[in-house]
Formats: structure tokens, C-alpha cells, sequence
């Protein structure tokens, strides 16, 4: 028999393209990240996401919508989105005024500032580069992610495989003479850093959603009784280690899971190259009492945050040749097509998590790549903090439910 661990036997020493190991991100995560980005997204500002899950699919024509009832989304009905959320931009009632007086000034605008306003939307067109967006579109609604958790759906066969497929295939660099879905990790070495980094974070994200449908698996169907109408969910040990042990992965398993501490630092290292500008955000809801414990609870997770020892470094990509910024255009290209990918997910309830994991990835890459960051003009927009925080707490719960499949092989092996 393979030795019941062997998902986790190679999980060790240094993290890839990284300066720091895996024990050391675990204990970080699990002692100091988790706990706070628990209580942090429970807060209104963060439960509440504004998507659009009716756009239809770029790229091709498919019916299989999943008919579990589990994939479906309950989007917020009127009154259950606090108004300060709802508001233009999230601001008050006393800025939306002075929003309107400024309406007014505008039909007598100077030119200059005609011209100020142009650059800023330039602005900000240009620094969006990495999503493409949704949460203007008419159908686009809020939805409350503490009562649409992620977890196992049954979203499975040729849709979500045509997903990840797409996602792998046609959307990432890769070995031009390599077709295989994955590529194996030992051709890695042949591509550049750029390239490496992206593979690595679209893995990483994998490895993170399979993982949360395996630590939150519908384990009786027979549940669903008078006497258990919701199920009974919990860990699958069987269904993590057929996706994550290398006997049944070609090898590749341990690798997957090292991609996901990979993005993780990767996000980890934006949330603290961005802290002097989310420390200033308002976080407002419209209830002073609740903005201001969120906004100390950010400032608590960002000082951790930026305490880190081992962060990523991102300074080497993307510079100097004309070749770099070629690279950094396809990086974006390919990322983008990304998130139009995910108005192609058959299951509402994994589009909903695909499309708030990759604004937040992009949002992450947005800052990491940013040469504005500490530009006047810089700015995120809600929709953009709240998946940037989101996304990252997902890969941290996905490091944190590691270790309990990590103690649930334990156990086994000591029967
Ligand atoms: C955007 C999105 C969100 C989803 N959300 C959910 C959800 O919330 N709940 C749910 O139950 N299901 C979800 N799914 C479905 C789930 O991810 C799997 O696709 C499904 O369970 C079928 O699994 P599979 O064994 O066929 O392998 P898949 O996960 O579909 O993977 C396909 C192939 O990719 C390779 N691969 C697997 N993992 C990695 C990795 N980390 N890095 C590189 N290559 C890899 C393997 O060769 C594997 O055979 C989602 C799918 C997508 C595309």
C-alpha cells in the first residue's frame, strides 16, 4: 500500500519561487491570518458581493446548467443590503450631496478639469486591465456570501472540465509542443518566471476551490430528511487524497497543493504593498459603530500582514526589456479571458466563487504590478476590496482545512 500521508510527505522545505517554507505559512496562516479573516468577512462590508451571474458565455453555447439544487445562488432581497453599501461607491448621504452640487459646478467645468476627469477614467480603465468587470451591468446583483458558502456542488464531467481545460489549454503559456492538461511540473524549469507565476497562481486556485469541495462534502444525501432538511456536510478524506495523492495525480497532487501556498503568498504580498491605502478606506455601511470595528479589524490584518518575513518578490518581473512588457500585455490578455471564462461555469453557486476568486486574484495582480500604487489617482473600487479579502481568505481556510485532513491521515495511520 502507498503510505496513507503521501499527499502531504512531499509538502515541504521551500516554497516555490518564494523565499519562505511551507511550515512557516502554515503556522503564520493558521495561528495569525485565519482566525482574523474569519471574524473580519463576517462583517457587512465584506459579506455582501455585487455580481452578475446571467451573462452569457463568450466563447460557447452550453445548456448543462447543474441541476443539484446545491449550485443555485439566493441573491439578497430588497432591504437586506444595508443602504450605505447600495450607495453610490459605498458613501454617505452627506458626500452624495456633495456629489450633486457637484453636478452642478460640472456644466460650468473649466476645461483643465475637463481634462482631469478624461485621465482619471483613463486611469483607471488602464489599471483594470486584469478583470474584466460586471458589477455595473443592469443585472448585477448583491449577493450574501455567508449564506452561499462554497462547497461541494457536484458540478463535475464535460462542463467543468471544458472550464478548466479552456482555463489550462487555450489561456495560458505553455510549452507550445505540450497538449496535456497540466503541465508536469519538471517542465516547469523551461519557461520563464512570468509564465511560472501565472500557471502557478490558476493551480494554486484550483487546488484552493477543489480542496474547499472536499473539506465541505455532502456526505448523506439521506440526510436530506425531515429530521436533516440541509444535508449532512463535512471533510471527505477519500476525495482529497484521489485529487491530491501523487498515485493517483501522475505525481502532480503535491505539486497542486504547493501552487496554493504559492498564490497565497502571492495575494498575501498585495494586501501589505497595498496597506497604506486600504488602512485609509472607510469600509462604510452606514452604521458608524460597525464601519469603525471593521476598519480596525483591517488595520489589525494588514500590521500582521506586512509583518511577514518571507514575502513574495515581485520586482523582477516584468522589467526592463521590450520583450517584459510584451509579457506583461499577454499576462493581462490571458488573465482577463479568465474571468470572461467564468460566464461560462454551469453551476451559479461556482461561478459565483470562480468570478469573486478571480477579481481578487486580479485585484491582487493589480497591485503587485501597479507602477501607481502610491499615486493620488490610485484607487480600488468596493466590489475590487471586498474579492480582494474574500479571495485571500479563501486560499487561507483551504491552508488552514489542509492541516485537518493532514491530522485525519494521521489518525488513520495510527489505527
Ligand atoms: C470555476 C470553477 C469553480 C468550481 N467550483 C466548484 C464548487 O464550488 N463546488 C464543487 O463541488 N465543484 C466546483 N467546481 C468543479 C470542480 O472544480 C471539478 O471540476 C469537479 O469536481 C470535477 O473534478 P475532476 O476530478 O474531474 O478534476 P478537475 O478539478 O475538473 O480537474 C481537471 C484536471 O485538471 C488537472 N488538475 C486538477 N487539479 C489541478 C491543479 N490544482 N493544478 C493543475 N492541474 C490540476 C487534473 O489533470 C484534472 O484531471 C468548479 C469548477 C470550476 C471550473
Amino acid at each position: 500500500d502507498p503510505p496513507k500521508d503521501s499527499c502531504f510527505c512531499q509538502l515541504s522545505g521551500n516554497i516555490d519561487e518564494c523565499s519562505c517554507n511551507i511550515n512557516t505559512v502554515d503556522h503564520f496562516n493558521n495561528i495569525k491570518v485565519y482566525p482574523r479573516l474569519r471574524s473580519l468577512l463576517r462583517k457587512d462590508y465584506f459579506r455582501f458581493f455585487k455580481v452578475n451571474l446571467k451573462r452569457e458565455c463568450p466563447f460557447w453555447h452550453d445548456d448543462s446548467k447543474c441541476a443539484m439544487k446545491y449550485c443555485h445562488v439566493l441573491p439578497c432581497g430588497e432591504g437586506e443590503v444595508p443602504q450605505g453599501i447600495k450607495g453610490e461607491g459605498g458613501r454617505s448621504d452627506e458626500a452624495k450631496c456633495e456629489d450633486k452640487q457637484l453636478d452642478y459646478l460640472n456644466t460650468t467645468i473649466s476645461e483643465k478639469m475637463r481634462e482631469d476627469l478624461v485621465m482619471w477614467t483613463a486611469y483607471d480603465d488602464a489599471l483594470d486591465d486584469f478583470c474584466v468587470k460586471d458589477d455595473k451591468d443592469e443585472e448585477a446583483e448583491y449577493v450574501d456570501l455567508l449564506l452561499n458558502p462554497e462547497r461541494y456542488t457536484g458540478y463535475k464531467g464535460t462542463s467543468a472540465n471544458r472550464i478548466w481545460n479552456s482555463i489550462y489549454l487555450e489561456n495560458c503559456f505553455r510549452p507550445k509542443t505540450f497538449y496535456s492538461l497540466y503541465i508536469p511540473s519538471h517542465m516547469l524549469s523551461n519557461m520563464c518566471l512570468e509564465e511560472r507565476v501565472y500557471y502557478r497562481a490558476i493551480s494554486g486556485l484550483h487546488s484552493s476551490i477543489n480542496i474547499h469541495l472536499c473539506a465541505n462534502y455532502l456526505l448523506s444525501n439521506s440526510g436530506l430528511s425531515l429530521a436533516n432538511p440541509k444535508g449532512e456536510w463535512g471533510p471527505n478524506l477519500k476525495e482529497f487524497q484521489r485529487r491530491f495523492s501523487p498515485e493517483t495525480t501522475n505525481g502532480e497532487g503535491p505539486h497542486w497543493l504547493r501552487n496554493l501556498y504559492f498564490v497565497y503568498l502571492l495575494e498575501l504580498r498585495a494586501l501589505a504593498k497595498a496597506a497604506k491605502y486600504l488602512e485609509h478606506e472607510k469600509y462604510y455601511t452606514g452604521d458608524e459603530m460597525e464601519d469603525f470595528d471593521t476598519q480596525m479589524a483591517v488595520k489589525d490584518l494588514l500590521n500582521v500582514a506586512q509583518q511577514f518575513s518571507g514575502h513574495f518578490d515581485e520586482s523582477s518581473m516584468f522589467t526592463g526589456s521590450a520583450q517584459a512588457k510584451r509579457l506583461k500585455t499577454e499576462f493581462k490578455e490571458h488573465f482577463r479571458n479568465v474571468t470572461r471564462i467564468m460566464d461560462c461555469v454551469g453551476c451559479d453557486k461556482c461561478k459565483l466563487w470562480g468570478k469573486l476568486q478571480t477579481r481578487g486574484l486580479g485585484t491582487a495582480l493589480k497591485i503587485l504590478f501597479s507602477q501607481n500604487l502610491n499615486h493620488k489617482l490610485f484607487r480600488l473600487q468596493r466590489e475590487e476590496i471586498v474579492a480582494l479579502f474574500n479571495a485571500f481568505g479563501r486560499l487561507s481556510t483551504s491552508i488552514y482545512k489542509l492541516d485537518d485532513f493532514r491530522q485525519m491521515l494521521r489518525g488513520h495511520d495510527e489505527l
